[in-house]
């Protein structure tokens, strides 16, 4: 397949006012898009739109800039081929990306919103995404898929909009967060809120609560990965090698985990991860729905639902739930579980368990009757 079949765009999205789920209003709304693969149909139905999770970001497919969060599977000859594909992503609202969100100027006032932006949920996140791509004039796409958090906006886009996608792919996902969920997000909003940097989330443009969020992102590493990968990788080693025990003696776990906190300091901004941990924590399917039974009644795609066994923030139970609950809807819908050692992360790693099961469902969706395949 000659690489000029694909096109790679980044482009801002004005949506104008938006009206929220909590009865406020944010005007001049932007939404930061990219796009990768071939050309869209005029019907949709090689558009795969992909939700991405709490850290993420637009850029879900690499270029020759920058390589793309989700290059194991998508791309030439990939899961979801861009050969064949045409794949957008778009950066949620609260975000830090690119679409509007509290690092981004408040037009009423000329300053950053800061702690001015107002609370976003799920539902008003798909709703943005809804109208920006249909500024692009995009009304139907074959598949929507994302992970954590991108698999809430899975659900809620087959809820919101039933015929919007044919096919649904909520990885590692629930109807809504646990207790614990709950507790583990909390615990990095602390670190956050009482880092003296966050000056009442009015930091800008100085660099913030960097300390906080660099905890908040050493708590939450230890719930994206397990016990027995972090076994695997440090076991009980020191950085230094030494066996000697010294006051400032470094596990090379500790050192791993200040290590991807200093990472994501310089990627993310800290009052973003706070609206979005929230919008994640007040998450609930059923919510003024009845129910998530009800709910999940709306939905009109095939579903497939992907959980991990070893995920400790998003038990595979839930996605067991969902599941059985689409099955006794009626729905059309398979479970697929895998095994990994990286836990709930493993949506980002484990390509080989996910991708082909991924792959044949764009392409047959769960009947076999078999899409046609768009191979020029
Ligand atoms: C491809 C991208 O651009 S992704 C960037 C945007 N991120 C997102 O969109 C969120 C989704 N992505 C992620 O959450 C992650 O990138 C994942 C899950 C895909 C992979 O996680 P990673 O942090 O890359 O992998 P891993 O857990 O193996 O950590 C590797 C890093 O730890 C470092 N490290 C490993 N052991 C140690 C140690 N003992 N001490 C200090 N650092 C260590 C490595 O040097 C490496 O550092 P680097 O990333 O600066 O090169
Ligand atoms: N590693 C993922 C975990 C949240 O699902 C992220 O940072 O977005």
């Amino acid at each position: 397949m000659p690489i000029s079949t694909r096109i790679f765009e980044k482009k801002k999205v004005s949506v104008g006012s938006v009206r929220l789920e909590n009865g406020e209003t944010l005007s001049q709304v932007e939404v930061a898009v990219e796009a990768a693969g071939r050309e869209p149909e005029a019907d949709g139905s090689n558009i795969v739109l992909v939700c991405h999770a709490l850290t993420g970001d637009a850029h879900a497919v690499g270029d020759q800039e920058q390589p793309g969060w989700w290059d194991g599977l998508i791309g030439p000859g990939k899961s979801i081929d861009t050969n064949l594909y045409h794949v957008l992503t778009l950066n949620v609202l609260g975000g830090c990306g690119g679409t509007t969100g509290p690092a981004s100027t408040n037009p009423a006032t000329g300053q950053p919103y800061g702690t001015d932006f107002p609370v976003v949920s799920i539902r008003d996140m798909v709703s943005v995404q809804k109208r920006c791509l249909e500024k692009l004039g995009i009304r139907r796409v074959e598949m929507v898929i994302g992970g954590s958090m991108g698999g809430m906006l899975v659900l809620e886009w087959g809820i919101l909009y039933p015929t919007f996608a044919r096919k649904l792919v909520p990885i590692a996902t629930a109807a809504a967060l646990t207790p614990t969920a709950i507790a583990f997000n909390d615990i990095g909003r602390q670190a956050i809120l009482t880092d003296p940097g966050y000056q009442q989330g009015s930091y800008y443009p100085g660099s913030g609560p960097v300390q906080g969020l660099a905890v908040a992102r050493m708590m939450a590493m230890v719930t994206y990965r397990t016990p027995q990968l972090f076994e695997k990788r440090f076991s009980r080693n020191l950085q230094s090698g030494r066996s000697v025990i010294q006051p400032d003696s470094l596990f090379q776990v500790e050192s791993y985990l200040r290590h991807q906190g200093k990472k994501l300091v310089q990627r993310f901004d800290a009052n973003s991860y706070l609206y979005l941990l929230k919008a994640m924590d007040t998450h609930d399917l059923g919510r003024n729905r009845g129910g998530v039974e009800t709910a999940l009644a709306a939905i009109e795609a095939e579903v497939l639902v992907v959980g991990i066994r070893e995920d400790q923030l998003f038990p595979v139970q839930q996605q067991r739930e969902l599941y059985t609950l689409l099955k006794n809807l009626g729905k059309k819908c398979e479970l697929l579980e895998i095994s990994s050692e990286y836990g709930h992360d493993a949506f980002l790693v484990e390509y080989e368990k996910t991708g082909p099961r991924i792959r044949q469902f764009l392409d047959q969706g769960l009947n076999g009757a078999g899409i046609e395949r768009r191979i020029s």
